[in-house]
Formats: structure tokens, C-alpha cells, sequence
């Protein structure tokens, strides 16, 4: 038998009893026995939990885990689905979870699939994905913070879908809970009728019950025909270190088994992945046109559980033997071999929408570099790499990313993992540059940018923008106004959630929203306004590249798009920061940032004056001026041979992320 086992099998074995061992439940009769073949879809439901960050989703999934004996009712188990194993090990990246429980109403046993939903904008695309696998949402809304961006951003995402919405109210047990005031902005924000609008306290448990009895008289069961052919949603996937790529599908009809083929007994197999040959189906993606084996099926209790299969109605997992989870199309539909199936519309790549370049500090560890990438973006999809060489930094990288939380934590899991500090370039948006010809370019990076005599040829240059919606009391609404118009915001849209609290719509470009946006709004509200936004394409505008340059010699990781109004603000600001990190020198330094050739800022900073005629006693005045000739030239010598100024990497450092190198 142990023949049958190769290395990486056995490891993946190992793994998931040890995964099987930290669930409370695995070893009961109920855990072990999982049959789902012939579970009728009717006693199905797929619902989502949509929410603003913090109005308690991950402490309602722990509670209806608990309720239904899912996972046991111990202070250990926290948060569960947001620590999983699984979890930690996919990242910021792939972040919609799903958890299968079972529950017993009016009589009849049903099978609840959970499938939570990332609740960042920057994955909007994948809450999409995950909504798609779902009938049926609870929108979660803190009863004492009320209706806030993200919840009108999620919400819009499940009307679109068509789900049916249950509002619920959580917090209720929190003394400043305002149950008849968040109803109010419920029906104002989203026409909801709220008569059955359930009131609960996720930590204390008290209303939870009904929740249960809500998602299953109130959302619809699956639709879809266990006999016809097998067609499936991807809807979300992550990396397993001992079997590549687990796939997380909704299957809208047919069955994928596993389990031996019938010659399997005949054939001497010596090889564990000669034994997946022979089992279980082959299912083909309809984006690559690729065909897998099914080497492993099953639901997610609330870990990896095999089953030996999955139909109609479903929700679970499946192992194909990806390698990497750029094989994975998030939307993407499996149908069996030979049996092609209508393809699920609306499949759609993630999008970057912010580049930066990456540098190593010293140049000899590029390839540590490379190593480091080339793991991480292993479970990571949606950040694109490219090689890049910069005159200032050397070699590195130009990494796109989904926004900015996507791009910090991905730098963050990248210092983890490589070790050592990284220098990351200003972060840009992808530009359009539109040509009189016709022609269009993408621009990601500052070097991209048309050099004089090309911008002859530019008829306009478009950025990305978005539509945002910002949610605050009205005492902000000056400040507020102010922030979105510094910003080149315009308003769309104002109107009011209730006799205090204001929504606002503003189109405004993704490059201002880069900056220091966030910040802003915060620090002007104390905390009190929410954000939220969605793409709505490019519009036309005027940009211009600022240049820095060091001793006339333009510094290329220092160079910056911006709209044209924006760059006089944009040059003061970067030589002055130049000027805080570069040392004085033998000789003068000038700082100037330019746009088109033309030095629109500069600073000075004074060379160091050597006395050098310090050693001369008393009045030989020809001597004394002899060294001061020979220091002159000295000066000469060492601008020519330096070709301008030397920066060290640590400069960049402090000027890019505002820190010290080390
Ligand atoms: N008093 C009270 N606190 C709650 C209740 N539900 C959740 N909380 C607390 O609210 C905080 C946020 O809860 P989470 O469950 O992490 O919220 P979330 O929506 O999953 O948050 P993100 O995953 O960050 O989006 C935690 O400190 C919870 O303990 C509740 O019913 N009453």
C-alpha cells in the first residue's frame, strides 16, 4: 500500500488529518460520513454575509457555525473563518471563504453553504465572483454606526446579482444601538421593506436562531439539474503546498465525482499520481480549454473535507492538479470532457490599477528578489510582474496591483518573505496616452511617458477614474466638500440617510485617491466618514511629467506623472525633500525638478568649503592661491567624474517611504 504513496501525497495526507484533528467535529459519525450524492437541491441554500468592515460578519459566521455544531462552542474557536489554516495560507489575495454546515428546521435536514466575501473595494471583482455562487445575502448593518460606503458598495453588488437581500441589525446589545434609526436609513438608502428586519447580537447570541430560519424560508433554494451535464462555476481558488491549486466551485448542474475507475483494480499502479489518472472525472476550463483530472473533491466543514462527490446545487472544493493559481480564471466554467456546456457570462480578469517599481537595496540580491516574487505571486493571481531597469536603482521589477491595500500587504508578505528591505518607487495609475493617429498606449510607469518630440504626435492623454460614494454627519459636509475638490473631485450626487447623516457621490481620479486621500478623510472627520468606490473607465485630462534632476542629470526613479495644475505644488515639494536627504558635498548642488525642459523648482545646497590653505602660515600669497586653484579644479574633476551627484540607495529610501534604509 505504501507504494501507492509518493512523497508529496503522503505530506498532503498528514496535512489534512492534522487540519481534520483541529476540528472540534471530525471523528463524530456526522463528520465522517458526508455523502452529499442525491442531496436534493431544495434542501440547499447558498448565502453570503455582506457587511462594512467591522459591523460584525466573522462574528455572526463563528455563531451560526456554533449554533449548528459545526465547529464546537469554545473560546478558542474565534473568528473562525477568518483563521482558518487554509486562510492564512492563501493570504490577502484569495479571501473568499466558505464554510458548509448542517441544520435541522421544521423536520427536515438542511445544508447551509456560507460563502463569505472579501469586503475590501480593491477585491469588489471577486465579492462579484462569490455572489454569483450565492442565492441569497445577509446584509449586516451595525445598529449603532448605521448604514456606512462599503454597505451601500456591497449592497448595489447583490441587487445586481439579484439575490434576495435579509437585512439584519447587529450590535443590538450596545447601548447606543439605534434599532428604529437604522431601519429608517435602510428603507431610505435601499427601499428595503423592513418589517422583517431581524435584530441581533452576533457576540451575545441573542436573535442568531432566527437568523438560521431567515436563510431558509426566506432564500431561495439553488436552481439547477443534478442529471444534465456538468457545468460549474470557479468562483475562487489558493495555493496548497503539497497538492497546487484547490479550486472552490458552485456547481449549477450535473455531478463531478470521485472515486476508483472501474479498470483500476486490473492496472498495477505503483505511483500516486498514476492512481489520480485513474480516478475520478476529467473536467475541461472553458477559458484555457484545458482538461484536469479530479484527483480530490469535497465541502468545506468548515475545513477540507472530501466527499466523494458534488452536484447540483453544491458548493465545494476540487483539486485538478493546477500548478499555480494563474491557471485558475476567477468565473471560469467547468463542464466534463466532450460535454461542453453554456459558459457563466460576465468572466473578467482582474484589473490593475496601481503600478510601482521594486528594487532590491543592494544590487547583488536581485535574484533573492526574483525567488521571493516568483513564490509569492504563486497564490497570487492578480499582481502582474514585470522586469524593469532604472539608471538610479538598477535592476527590478514593475509589479500591478488591484489598489493599495492589495499593494501594501502584498510589500508587507514580500519583506516577510524575502527578508530585507525593498525600495518600492511611487506608486502610478495606468495612463492612456491617445495618439493623432489613432493609436492608443498604455503608460505604466513615469519612463513611459512621450518625450518632447512625441508629444507632438499626442492628441490627449485619459486617466482612470471612479465613482465614490462617501458617507458622513453632516457637520462634515464643508470639509468633506473641500477634501473631494482639492482632490479634482465633482460632485454627482447628495442626499440624506436620515435627519443627520449625509451620502455623497463624486467622480474622482484613482491618482488622487493614491495620495493622501484616506488620510485626509479620516483626520478631517476623526473618523467618522466611510469610502467607497467603483471604476467607471478613463476621461480625458491634461498630464505633464515632473523630472528631477540632480546637477542638470535627471533622476529616472524620481520622476512622476501628474495634471499639469498639480506640478509646480508637485516639483516645490520634491526638491525640497531632495534637498532633506542629499549630503552636502566638495561642490554646489542644484536641485530642480522640470517639466518639458523647463526648471519650474530648484534648490541649492552650498558645497563644503575645505579650508585647504589652512596649513599655510603667515602671508605667501601666491601659495594660498595656488591651492585655492588646485581646489577649484579638484571641484571640476569631481562633477565630471562623478557625471552629478551621488545618491545613495538609503536616500531613496527615506525620500520613496519616508524611512531609513535598514
Ligand atoms: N457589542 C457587540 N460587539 C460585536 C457584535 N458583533 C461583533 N462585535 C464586535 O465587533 C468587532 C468586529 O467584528 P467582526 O466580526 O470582526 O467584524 P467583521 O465585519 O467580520 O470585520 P472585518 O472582517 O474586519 O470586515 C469585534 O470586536 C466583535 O467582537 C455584537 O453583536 N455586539
Amino acid at each position: 500500500m505504501s507504494s501507492l504513496l509518493d512523497e508529496p501525497m503522503l505530506r498532503y495526507a498528514c496535512n489534512q488529518l492534522q487540519s481534520k484533528c483541529s476540528n472540534p467535529l471530525i471523528g463524530s459519525q456526522k463528520a465522517s460520513n458526508i455523502d452529499l450524492s442525491n442531496y436534493p437541491p431544495e434542501l440547499i441554500r447558498n448565502f453570503s454575509i455582506i457587511a462594512h468592515i467591522d459591523h460584525g460578519k466573522s462574528t455572526l459566521a463563528d455563531r451560526l457555525l456554533e449554533l449548528t455544531g459545526t465547529i464546537s462552542k469554545d473560546s478558542a474557536n474565534k473568528q473562525v473563518l477568518d483563521k482558518l489554516k487554509v486562510e492564512r495560507e492563501r493570504g490577502i489575495t484569495v479571501k473568499a471563504q466558505t464554510a458548509s454546515m448542517f441544520h435541522t428546521h421544521n423536520g427536515k435536514q438542511y445544508l447551509l453553504n456560507l460563502i463569505d466575501t472579501p469586503g475590501h473595494v480593491d477585491f469588489s471583482y471577486e465579492v462579484s465572483r462569490s455572489l454569483a455562487a450565492c442565492q441569497g445575502t445577509l446584509l449586516l448593518v451595525d445598529a449603532c454606526q448605521g448604514i456606512q460606503a462599503q454597505t451601500v458598495a456591497n449592497f448595489y453588488l447583490a441587487f445586481g446579482e439579484g439575490l434576495t437581500i435579509v437585512p439584519i441589525m447587529n450590535k443590538i446589545d450596545l447601548p447606543a444601538a439605534d434599532p428604529e434609526k437604522i431601519a429608517q436609513q435602510l428603507e431610505t438608502a435601499f427601499e428595503l421593506d423592513t418589517t422583517d428586519t431581524l435584530a441581533i447580537s452576533a457576540k451575545s447570541g441573542v436573535g442568531v436562531s432566527d437568523v438560521l430560519g431567515a436563510v431558509i424560508d426566506r432564500i431561495p433554494p439553488p436552481e439547477g439539474d443534478p442529471t444534465k451535464p456538468l457545468r460549474a462555476l470557479l468562483f475562487d481558488t489558493w495555493y496548497d503546498q503539497y497538492v497546487g491549486v484547490v479550486c472552490l466551485v458552485a456547481i449549477k448542474d450535473g455531478k463531478i465525482k470521485k472515486g476508483a475507475h472501474p479498470d483500476a483494480s486490473k492496472l498495477a499502479v505503483t505511483k500516486c499520481a498514476d492512481l489520480a489518472k485513474l480516478t475520478g472525472d476529467r473536467i475541461t476550463s472553458t477559458h484555457s480549454q484545458l482538461s484536469y483530472e479530479v484527483s480530490d473533491l469535497g465541502i468545506m466543514y468548515p475545513e477540507q473535507h472530501p466527499c466523494p462527490s458534488l452536484q447540483a446545487g453544491q458548493v465545494g472544493y476540487v483539486v485538478l492538479g493546477m500548478k499555480t493559481t494563474r491557471d485558475a480564471f476567477i468565473g471560469d466554467t467547468f463542464y466534463r470532457d466532450g460535454h461542453r456546456t453554456e459558459a457563466f457570462p460576465g468572466f473578467q480578469p482582474a484589473k490593475s490599477m496601481v503600478f510601482a517599481g521594486l528594487y532590491p537595496i543592494d544590487t547583488a540580491d536581485y535574484a533573492k528578489l526574483q525567488d521571493a516574487l516568483d513564490r509569492l505571486t504563486l497564490n497570487d493571481a492578480s499582481v502582474s510582474v514585470h522586469k524593469e531597469t532604472s539608471m538610479a536603482l538598477g535592476q527590478g521589477f514593475r509589479l500591478g496591483f488591484l489598489g493599495t491595500l492589495h499593494m501594501d500587504v502584498f510589500s508587507q508578505r514580500l519583506e516577510e518573505e524575502y527578508e530585507a528591505a525593498v525600495i518600492n518607487t511611487a506608486p502610478t495609475v495606468p495612463y492612456l496616452v491617445r495618439y493623432l493617429d489613432g493609436t492608443e498606449r498604455v503608460i505604466r510607469n513615469p519612463a513611459q511617458f512621450p518625450e518632447m518630440e512625441e508629444l507632438g504626435r499626442v492628441k490627449a492623454f485619459a486617466e482612470p477614474m471612479v465613482n465614490g460614494t462617501l458617507i458622513f454627519p453632516e457637520r462634515f459636509l464643508g470639509a468633506m466638500m473641500d477634501l473631494c475638490g482639492s482632490h479634482r473631485g465633482e460632485q454627482q450626487d447628495m442626499s440624506y440617510l436620515d435627519d443627520e447623516r449625509v451620502i455623497m457621490k463624486y467622480t474622482l481620479p484613482v491618482a488622487e485617491i493614491l495620495t493622501d486621500f484616506y488620510d485626509q478623510l479620516k483626520s478631517r472627520t476623526s473618523g467618522y466618514a466611510s469610502f467607497d468606490y467603483e471604476e467607471i473607465g478613463y476621461r480625458e485630462t491634461d498630464l505633464v511629467k515632473v523630472n528631477l534632476l540632480l546637477n542638470g542629470k535627471p533622476v529616472d526613479a524620481l520622476s512622476c506623472i501628474v495634471h499639469r495644475d498639480q506640478s509646480e505644488r508637485v516639483a516645490k515639494e520634491w526638491v525640497k525633500r531632495l534637498k532633506g536627504v542629499v549630503e552636502r558635498q566638495l561642490f554646489e548642488i542644484a536641485i530642480q525638478a522640470a517639466v518639458n525642459n523647463k526648471v519650474i523648482a530648484r534648490e541649492t545646497i552650498q558645497a563644503v568649503r575645505k579650508d585647504v590653505t589652512a596649513k599655510c602660515y603667515g602671508g605667501d600669497i601666491t601659495r594660498k592661491m595656488k591651492l585655492l586653484n588646485k581646489q577649484k579644479e579638484g571641484k571640476k574633476k569631481m562633477k565630471t567624474m562623478a557625471g552629478g551627484v551621488q545618491l545613495p540607495q538609503e536616500a531613496f529610501m527615506t525620500l520613496l517611504h519616508g524611512k531609513s534604509g535598514k
